[in-house]
């Protein structure tokens, strides 16, 4: 298994300010009110894509930012919703909240959309909150802040066979050549930088996935050249195909490419060395490459199954492939399972709790946090409304369970007050 991962911080937008505002007409004094309400923020919503196989792009761009709503306006206009923002990421990446490890969820198939984060409501006009008793509301609803978090992203990718070789050995044609990938391919080493899976179809719904490894060179095993990273990337292969150059151009020379990467691999962890190896000489097309695999085969002595193929011409690849089905199918497969599928917890709406911190009673829950979130609190009217809901979802009983006295402070989001005991006040006198 590969694992990629990426660390994101996430905003959804801010829900719209609903608008305080009265009706003006020509000859009528006193309009009602007509504020209107403000918009919804845009969600953060990820999306599965089959087309992306890494997390790369999350090392460049790291902050996700939807768009806030707009504020509600008089004449009981409605402020636009903030547009939600899709991030595509590869089907297999694992969602997790940075700040409590839980996983959010687990993108499984393309096109799978898991909101991260959840725009605002736009907050109430003052059109709302018109009564009989009380016809001229001179406050309104703030938007409901976006929800906001960082996630860590987890992508496991699945490979069979792992290619190892030199940069500019062909891993890259090769994979190319077998399966629908279209990594880079260039004349000089170090073309690929990030691993690249392709799917090889062998026959009748048959298939094993293959990974492009970046090259390897002496020292890898001590992180020259990001040996480590690469290195890594193999353990989690169940077959190894060591791709070897037989052009011998610029010196090289396939016996010592073979002792060399051996060695890095077993320098690395010993066993890598106990997973099956096949041997890919490759460039067969090229001059002295007959010569060279004459010697490399007086070399290995039967020790490992070698190949001849021609990456760019397509020579030979028929049997490799064929063999590597073969080799695969004996495994055992558990390596291969996904872990089963978790959903987004939703937490609950309703109801809160008491708990007290630091001498301080905070009270938790999604509702009544939400609730203060939107309250204008530097407006009376607003105040009074929320004392009265506050009262309604019985939040002073439950403070006085806590063991809350008069003159304690309780928090609620970012809002804090001193409680002060009604009930009692009016015994007293
Ligand atoms: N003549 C010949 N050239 C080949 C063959 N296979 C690959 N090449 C060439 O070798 C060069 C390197 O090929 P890549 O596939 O990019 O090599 P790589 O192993 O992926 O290299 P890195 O990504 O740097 O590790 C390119 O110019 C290819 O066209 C082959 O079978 N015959
Ligand atoms: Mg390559």
């Amino acid at each position: 298994m590969f694992y990629d991962t990426a660390k994101i911080y996430v905003k959804a937008g801010d829900g719209g300010n609903g608008c305080v505002s009265f009706r003006r007409e020509k000859y009528v004094p006193n309009g009602g009110p007509d504020g209107g309400d403000g918009g919804r923020g845009g969600s953060v919503i990820l999306v599965g894509d089959e087309g992306l196989n890494t997390l790369l792009d999350f090392r460049y761009k790291r902050h996700y930012k939807a768009p806030r709503g707009e504020h509600g306006k008089g004449s009981n206009r409605h402020g636009k919703a903030g547009e939600n923002l899709y991030i595509r990421v590869p089907v297999g990446t694992v969602v997790k909240d940075e700040a409590t490890g839980e996983i959010l969820a687990d993108i499984t198939e393309h096109g799978q959309e898991v909101v991260v984060a959840r725009g605002g409501r736009g907050g109430r006009g003052n059109a709302h909150f018109a009564s009989p008793t009380h016809q001229a509301p001179k406050f309104a609803e703030l938007g409901e802040p976006g929800e906001e978090r960082w996630l860590l992203l987890e992508l496991k990718l699945l490979a069979d066979v792992g290619l190892v070789g030199y940069p500019n050995a062909g891993k890259s044609t090769l994979i190319s050549r077998v399966s629908a990938a279209r990594p880079k391919i260039a004349d000089y080493p170090f073309t690929t930088l990030t691993p690249n899976l392709g799917v090889v179809e062998v026959g009748e719904g048959q298939s094993f996935v293959m990974a492009d490894i970046p090259g390897l060179i002496e020292g890898a095993h001590a992180g020259v050249g990001l040996g480590h990273q690469f290195l890594r990337h193999v353990e989690r292969t169940r077959v190894l195909l060591m791709v070897l150059d037989m052009s011998g151009f610029e010196g090289r020379d396939p016996v010592d490419d073979f002792e060399v990467l051996l060695k890095e691999l077993k320098l690395y962890n010993e066993q890598l060395l106990t997973k099956p190896l096949v041997i890919a000489a490759n460039k067969m097309d090229t001059a002295n490459a007959q010569e060279n695999l004459e010697k490399l085969k007086q070399h290995i002595a039967g020790k490992y199954e070698i190949y001849p193929i021609s990456a760019l011409t397509g020579e030979g690849l028929k049997p490799l492939i064929y063999r590597l089905w073969e080799i695969i199918s004996t495994l055992p497969r558990e390596s291969l399972e996904v872990k089963p599928q978790k959903v987004i917890k939703e937490q609950p709406e309703e109801g809160f709790v008491v708990e007290k911190v630091d001498g301080i009673f905070v009270v938790k829950g999604k509702k009544i946090e939400r609730l203060v979130a939107m309250t204008n609190l530097d407006n009376e009217e607003a105040v009074d409304r929320l004392q009265r809901t506050f009262t309604r979802m019985g939040l002073e009983e439950q403070l006085k369970r806590a063991g809350v006295k008069p003159g304690d402070l309780v928090r609620i989001g970012k809002f804090e007050f001193y409680f002060v005991d009604e009930t009692e006040g009016l015994e007293e006198e």
